[in-house]
């Protein structure tokens, strides 16, 4: 296996420890991902049914499914991927988010087997999962292509990627920065950097290079008139995620 470099970036690992005891409080410092779960959730179930439910045969796809969810904080996707049946790991550079994901697990009644480590460790002790979550997390480590390169190599071949960020454009910096953290106050300033965000074309062009076939992208898009996320096949202004297939 070879040797990948540490992707992990010790200033926003240091922002992730600071804030770790508020994971599961909808109205707290994770609100907006709280928010926009339901949405996620729609997106990441229709394209885990979609690649492992071609045939219909299965009952329920996610029964069977070895999948991690990488970078997972206090577990917000983590717990409802071993509710709908899919075998979890989740895994976390932020230490302190480890104990809160764990108690919160235990009293959901849930089995997930969370761990305080990194893709490229993951990757470097030869783990195979179905399914790789990579959800909001590119935009904070040191080197994304070295870390979607140890996404890739973590998924059996025909696994699905899931990867969602951050555009990076003028109006991506008034509402998920200005908006989110100044205006709104969701975020405390200074969790996210804009120079940071990818546009889609430069995430795409990433997975490609890390080895993965890109099959969908979409938007996450909020309005603020009915308070709720949804997803959108054109606009990928601000938030949006992809679906890649790592080749058999
Ligand atoms: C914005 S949160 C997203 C949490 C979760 N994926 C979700 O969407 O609900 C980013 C998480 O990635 C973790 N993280 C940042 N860099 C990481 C790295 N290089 N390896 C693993 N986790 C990382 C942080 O500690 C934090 O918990």
């Amino acid at each position: 296996m070879q040797a990948h470099p540490n992707t992990v970036d010790p200033s926003e690992i240091a922002k992730f420890e600071a804030m770790a005891a508020e994971w599961w409080d909808p109205h707290g410092k994770f609100k907006p991902l709280h928010m926009m779960n339901p949405c996620r959730l729609d997106y990441i179930t229709q394209q885990i049914a979609g690649e492992f439910d071609r045939d219909l045969k299965a009952p329920n796809p996610f029964q069977g499914l070895r999948l991690l969810d990488i970078g997972c904080g206090g577990g917000l996707l983590s717990e409802p991927m071993a509710r709908l049946g899919a075998t979890v790991v989740g895994a976390d550079a932020a230490e302190g988010n480890l104990p809160v994901a764990r108690i919160h697990a235990e009293q959901s009644g849930l089995e997930i087997d969370y761990r305080h480590t990194t893709a490229e460790a993951l990757a470097e002790a030869g783990e195979k999962f179905d399914v790789v979550l990579n959800m909001e997390v590119v935009e904070h480590v040191a080197d994304p292509l070295s870390y979607l390169t140890a996404t890739q190599q973590l998924l059996k071949p025909g696994g699905l990627e899931i990867c969602s960020t951050i555009n990076r454009n003028p109006k991506s910096y008034a509402v998920a920065i200005v908006g989110a953290e100044v205006v709104m106050r969701w975020l405390p300033r200074g969790t996210h950097e804009w120079n940071k965000f990818i546009t889609p074309d430069e995430l795409i062009d990433l997975l490609r290079q890390a080895g993965l076939d890109p099959v969908d992208r979409k938007g996450f898009v909020f309005n603020p008139i009915l308070w709720s996320w949804s997803i959108s096949d054109r606009d990928l202004s601000v938030n949006y995620v992809t679906a890649s297939i790592r080749p058999e």
